[in-house]
């Protein structure tokens, strides 16, 4: 236990993937009790300064969300925009699922039903990758699927220093199509949606349209659906999302740690509004010009 606080005192410094990744692999079977949570410690999250620590390193954000709400979309352009690695559990777990690997039969049992995958397949999953990331030389991530129990939350808080969670929302009919629409070019892996979102404001909740975001004429006869974007698999997710992972919410909103985002619509509205949240434009705008 000795070694293993010191380990944890230790992840929490900035050049700390190594030991992260270490530390989250032991943290499974070590952590899970409320003894073992950090106090709520920082006030409630609004548009955010940059903390003083959080220049001095990588930022190492989280996403939360149901599916189908647009994670992996601004998870990816934040990782591009700020130069660290985006690391969804999901992707980890589909990678698996396409390999021949022993794992693959029993995980797409699971997926296919819309399940969690459990803690220790998927905290084996994420420290290999994180491994991977360190013999690159990353650090800092945005985390996108995880932690989605509380028991991934509490694994991951005593581990690391999380700066802030992102908390995206759409009302659940949006979901529900968005998830549907979904489409992946089966050659480059682009990600599509041929959903159309037109839902008109109702007593005085603004009304939110989507386009489509269509591909172009060399993906459109390549196009895959996850063979867990079914309808009756989306809703299984979203119950699963609001028993499982709703909990973690709370979780960081205890902390101080986490910042509601409501998608305003598509992203040409969200991403700036997004922008301005996270207190990034004028590093948008200095990376626009340097571009
Ligand atoms: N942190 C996690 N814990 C347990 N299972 C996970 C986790 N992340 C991903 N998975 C598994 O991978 C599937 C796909 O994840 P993801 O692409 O994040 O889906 P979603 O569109 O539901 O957000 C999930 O339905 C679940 O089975």
């Amino acid at each position: 236990m000795a070694a293993l606080t010191r380990l944890l005192r230790a992840s929490a410094t900035p050049s700390s993937n190594c030991l992260f990744s270490t530390v989250v692999r032991r943290g499974i079977s070590s952590l899970s009790s409320e003894a073992d949570r950090k106090p709520p410690s920082s006030p409630p999250v609004g548009p955010l300064p940059l903390r003083k620590d959080q220049k001095e390193r990588n930022v190492q954000w989280v996403f939360l969300g149901c599916p189908g709400v647009g994670k992996g979309t601004y998870a990816g352009r934040l990782s591009r925009l700020l130069g660290v690695p985006h690391i969804a559990t999901g992707d980890l777990v589909r990678e698996e699922l396409s390999s021949s690997g022993s794992l693959a039969d029993e995980l797409s049992g699971i997926v296919n039903q819309g399940k969690l995958v459990s803690d220790e397949i998927i905290i084996s999953l994420l420290s290999k990758r994180l491994e991977e990331g360190e013999t690159k030389g990353e650090s800092g991530f945005i985390l996108d699927g995880f932690p989605r129990t509380l028991r991934q939350a509490e694994i991951l808080e005593g581990v690391t220093d999380i700066d802030l969670v992102i908390n995206l929302n759409l009302p659940e009919d949006v979901l529900l199509k968005k998830c549907l629409g979904r489409r992946i070019c089966g050659h480059c892996g682009g990600n599509f949606n041929v959903a159309c979102i037109d839902i008109k404001g109702e007593n005085g909740k603004p009304g939110i349209y989507m386009a489509p975001l269509l591909p172009p004429p060399e993906c459109a006869s390549k196009l895959i659906t996850r063979a867990d974007d079914t309808e009756e698999v989306v809703k299984e997710r979203l119950r699963i999302y609001n028993e499982m992972t709703r909990p973690v919410e709370e979780f960081y909103r205890r902390r101080g740690k986490l910042l509601e985002f409501d998608l305003p619509g598509g992203i040409t509205e969200s991403w700036p509004k997004l922008l301005r949240a996270l207190n990034l434009v004028d590093h948008d705008s200095k990376q626009s010009a340097a571009a």
